[in-house]
């Protein structure tokens, strides 16, 4: 089964996914970068050319793609939108929440050229949406870790922990 980390725009799943991957000897997947690949378009591109109802549908693809890999995968922020992704992740036992303080994220995000909804919204409508997915990672996951008094290194050290104990 895949171990999957979820949570917020900007608090570290594609960082630390990639770490944890290279200490467990297990690829990693970013779904974003997945996605990238198999459109040939950047993540904001197809946000810009095509609308995100057509991104998420991708990217529910992309995860019936990856329901049975060894890997580390680390989902895109917005993989709690749908309920198809909710209820596919939610059958996983190793679904990790990666929380963090939305004051802490928003100065990471702040300026960000990268992340369409970043660009869209404004601080307010940015913690509108932090407020209202924050449950549905709680749902779809089976252990949180805070990560917003630690370091990467730490992050990583609990996340090793939860997976040996
Ligand atoms: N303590 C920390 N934990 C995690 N990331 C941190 C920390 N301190 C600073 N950062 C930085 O915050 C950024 C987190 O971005 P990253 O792309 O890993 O987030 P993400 O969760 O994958 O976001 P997205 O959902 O948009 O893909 C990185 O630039 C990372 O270096
Ligand atoms: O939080 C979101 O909805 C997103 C997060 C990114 O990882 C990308 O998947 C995209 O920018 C959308
Ligand atoms: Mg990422």
């Amino acid at each position: 089964m895949p171990i999957f980390l979820t949570g917020f725009m900007g608090v570290g799943k594609t960082t630390v996914g990639k770490r944890l991957g290279e200490l467990q000897q297990l690829p990693v997947i970013d779904m974003d970068h997945y996605i990238e690949e198999k459109e040939g378009m950047k993540i904001k591109d197809i946000f810009s050319e095509k609308g995100e109802w057509h991104f998420r549908s991708i990217e529910t693809a992309a995860l019936k793609d990856l329901m049975k890999v060894e890997a580390v995968i680390t989902t895109g922020g917005g993989i709690i939108e749908r309920l198809e992704n909710r209820e596919m992740l939610a059958a996983v036992q190793t679904v990790f929440h990666l929380f963090c303080s939305f004051e802490v994220l928003w100065e990471r995000l702040e300026g960000d050229s990268e992340r369409p909804l970043v660009q869209k919204n404004s601080m307010d409508g940015l913690l509108e949406l932090y407020n209202r997915r924050l449950p549905l990672y709680r749902n779809v996951s089976k252990i949180e870790i805070d990560t917003t008094y630690k370091t990467i290194d730490e992050t990583i050290s609990e996340l090793k922990r939860n997976l040996t104990s």
